[in-house]
């Protein structure tokens, strides 16, 4: 359970980074104070900024501004990279398409999943096989090069998954009898292990939720992505790291982006709370197993109402 965090955390990971392959990093005082710093957040919010990062301003900058410039678009063009069923939930999704807990989101997107050869992960990968489509998705993968080190090496085969989502501004809107404060997106987890957000500077509109059910604001802090830490990484923590409940509240005139990468565990991983995380607690086990893939492909189909996508 979250704590009643007022803030959330900004930590300077740059250590970390400078540092990783040096043999002696577990004695190196700033990396440790770093994983102290990291460690609390975890547990308290779920929830850390990360400045340090490595990732140029001007890329996230660079990324956010194509995004802006796809959602001017007309819709017309941009339904020619539109998501179903058939392109493997790849794609755009127009204004409300997008479902959370069976409500319609004010936001569009265009969703990205890790390719992979069609039958590599059975009869389940099915749901996910196809290839991702426009330019602008290489560019937001830029930032999977700070996960590639990941990939084969210590994390084995890693999944991924990229969203660039708009939220029209208020006035904007082209969907009619809104509600005040409308929601680009609603309360949720992340379905993963970790992720990170570059989210457009000044419009603060992404929110988490605190024990008490505070609201507190994430607000835009440039040059920053906002990490935060997802179901699967709770499950193998025994619940001790957070995967804390987050919402896009859109009450600016302005349209805003957001580029989330979504780093994840092996499509076929099966979770449970490992064995040093639950002696933390006696042993107890207080987070039940899970299979990523299947956890997925739920996730999935229960955010885009399948029905709906199979008669498109
Ligand atoms: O737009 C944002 O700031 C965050 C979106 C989000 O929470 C998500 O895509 O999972
Ligand atoms: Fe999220």
């Amino acid at each position: 359970m979250a704590t009643d965090f007022k803030s959330i955390p900004i930590i300077d990971i740059s250590p970390l980074l400078c540092k990783c392959n040096d043999p002696k990093v577990v004695e190196d005082s700033e990396v440790s104070e770093v994983v102290k710093q990291l460690l609390l957040a975890c547990k308290e919010s779920g929830f850390f900024y990360v400045k340090g990062h490595g990732v140029p301003d001007s890329l996230l900058k660079e990324v956010r501004d194509m995004a802006h410039k796809f959602f001017d678009l007309p819709y017309d063009e941009k339904i020619k990279i539109k998501m179903s069923a058939a392109t493997g939930f790849r794609g755009y999704q127009g204004i409300g398409e997008n479902l959370t807990q069976g409500r319609p989101d004010m936001q569009e997107a265009i969703d990205c999943y890790r390719e992979f050869k069609p039958g590599r992960y059975g009869a389940l990968g099915k749901a996910l096989e196809g290839s991702n489509k426009w330019y602008i998705i290489i560019k937001a993968l830029s930032l999977k090069t700070l996960c590639g080190e990941f990939e084969g090496l210590r994390a084995g085969d890693p999944f991924w998954i990229t969203r660039i989502v708009g939220y029209p501004g208020i006035s904007d809107s082209i969907v009619p009898g809104l509600p005040e404060n409308y929601i680009g997106c609603g309360a949720h987890t992340d379905y993963g292990l970790l992720t990170l957000v570059n989210q457009d500077d000044e419009i603060p509109a992404l929110q988490v939720r605190n024990r008490s059910g505070e609201w507190i604001w994430a607000v835009p802090i440039p040059g920053t992505l906002v990490c935060n830490i997802c179901d699967m990484l709770k499950i193998w923590s025994n619940g001790l790291y957070e995967s804390t409940l987050h919402r896009v509240i859109t009450n600016s005139p302005k349209y805003r982006v957001s580029v989330t990468f979504f780093y994840e565990p092996n499509f076929n991983a099966v979770i449970e709370p490992l064995e040093f995380c639950k002696q933390k607690v006696d042993g107890i086990k207080k987070c039940e197993r899970a299979v990523y893939g299947e956890y997925l492909v739920r996730k999935v189909y229960g955010n885009f109402g399948i029905e709906y996508l199979m008669n498109k």
